[in-house]
């Protein structure tokens, strides 16, 4: 029998909103003013840290058999040393989560002024995205800030959430805080959530639970040569980014690319803004993890879309904490894929011929 996740769907979103709120809060009080000292370690250590947090309590509170695989790990608060880091996160982590219950939410999620957490909770709470994932069952994959050099930056980031059953993405919840609502006025209003659930659709909804603009539905456009471009990273070390001007080259591209921190990509180009997200491996044996691509991939192919590696194979989310062998990323709508996956493959004969 097949399943919507309809109730995994719900918690997911309210989870992907606090642990927004949370990084946002962080950036205007530790970011901003940088107010942080050397001492509490990195603001993107204490965002991190409490995001994650705040997520696997959500999760493991509707779900407590779920496992959740988790890019953070609780080790630098335990030791001594994080002692100023810790009161930090405890402190975060408990505004949080004791904060009045918004529109959907309910207090069997952990949350509200009752269900403040000690420390040692915390981080074990943390410490529950130590899950190694694999072929089979079902877990979560959470990325609390992705993009960390765009958050620090004060550009894109999201927060990533998916579920993968039997090797298989079902649902991918993604907050971009910065991203424009509307891609027709960039300068707007910004925040916004992206949802996705096998057979279900792609869907924007707003970041704020207290707005009641309708979910929109996300189908990736057709593009012609003068309307593509590409959508790549911003750090040179994440992806080979003089590949992807040759590919856009043989593709006769003539749109300058879009460089976006994290997961916002794929948002982007499930709503059309950007006709292909391509990254590929800067051959230093990095191996992609599966909380960089879980959410984003459901949605691109809930989108209509297209995802795989640069051989044109799916990508595997039943390996464990990573993909495997790293052949980069393809994804793009269904005809453009095609066409760039050709152009990858001749780019890369050009690169040993
Ligand atoms: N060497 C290398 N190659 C490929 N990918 C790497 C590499 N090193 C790190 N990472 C992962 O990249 C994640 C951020 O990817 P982005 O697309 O946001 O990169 S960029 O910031 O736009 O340059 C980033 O996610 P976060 O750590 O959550 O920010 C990392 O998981
Ligand atoms: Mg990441
Ligand atoms: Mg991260
Ligand atoms: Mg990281």
């Amino acid at each position: 029998m097949s399943t919507t996740y309809e109730a995994e769907k719900q918690v997911a979103i309210a989870a992907v909103r606090r642990a927004s709120a949370l990084t946002a809060s962080v950036f205007n009080k530790l970011v901003k003013n940088e107010t942080l000292t050397k001492d509490d370690k990195s603001p993107v250590t204490v965002g991190d840290f409490s995001a994650q947090a705040v997520v696997n309590t959500m999760l493991l509170r509707a779900f407590p058999e779920d496992n959740i695989v988790g890019e953070e790990d609780a080790a630098d608060m335990r030791v001594e040393s994080g002692k100023l880091l810790r009161n930090r996160i405890v402190e975060l982590v408990n505004e949080t989560i004791t904060a009045p219950l918004q529109a959907g939410e309910t207090e069997a999620w952990g949350l509200g002024p009752d269900y403040a957490q000690t420390p040692e909770q915390i981080m074990d709470i943390i410490d529950r995205g130590n899950y190694n994932g694999g072929s089979t069952g079902r877990f979560w994959t959470l990325d609390p800030i992705d993009g960390t050099k765009g958050f620090l930056r004060g550009e894109q980031y999201a927060v990533c959430l998916a579920l993968i059953v039997d090797s298989q993405v079902q649902l991918g919840v993604m907050g971009c805080p910065n991203l424009p609502v509307s891609v027709s006025n960039p300068s707007g209003p910004r925040g916004c959530i992206f949802v996705a659930s096998r057979g279900q659709g792609a869907w924007q909804i707003p970041l704020d639970a207290s707005d009641s603009s309708a979910p929109i539905p996300l189908t990736i456009p057709t593009f012609t040569k003068d309307t593509l471009n590409l959508l790549e990273s911003v750090e040179k070390a994440h992806a080979k980014l003089s590949f992807n001007d040759r590919v856009a080259e043989l593709l006769g591209i003539t749109k300058a690319p879009t460089r976006m921190d994290s997961q916002a990509k794929y948002c982007s180009l499930a709503r059309g803004d950007g006709g292909v997200y391509l990254r590929m491996p800067v051959g230093s044996g990095y191996k992609e993890k599966i909380w960089d691509h879980a959410p984003g991939a459901v949605l691109v192919e809930e989108a209509g879309g297209v995802i795989t590696d640069s051989r044109g194979e799916p990508l595997n989310f039943g390996l464990g904490r990573t993909l495997g062998e790293n052949f980069g990323v393809i994804a793009a709508g269904k005809n453009v894929h095609a066409h760039v996956l050709e152009a990858v493959k001749k780019a890369k004969e050009e690169e040993t011929s």
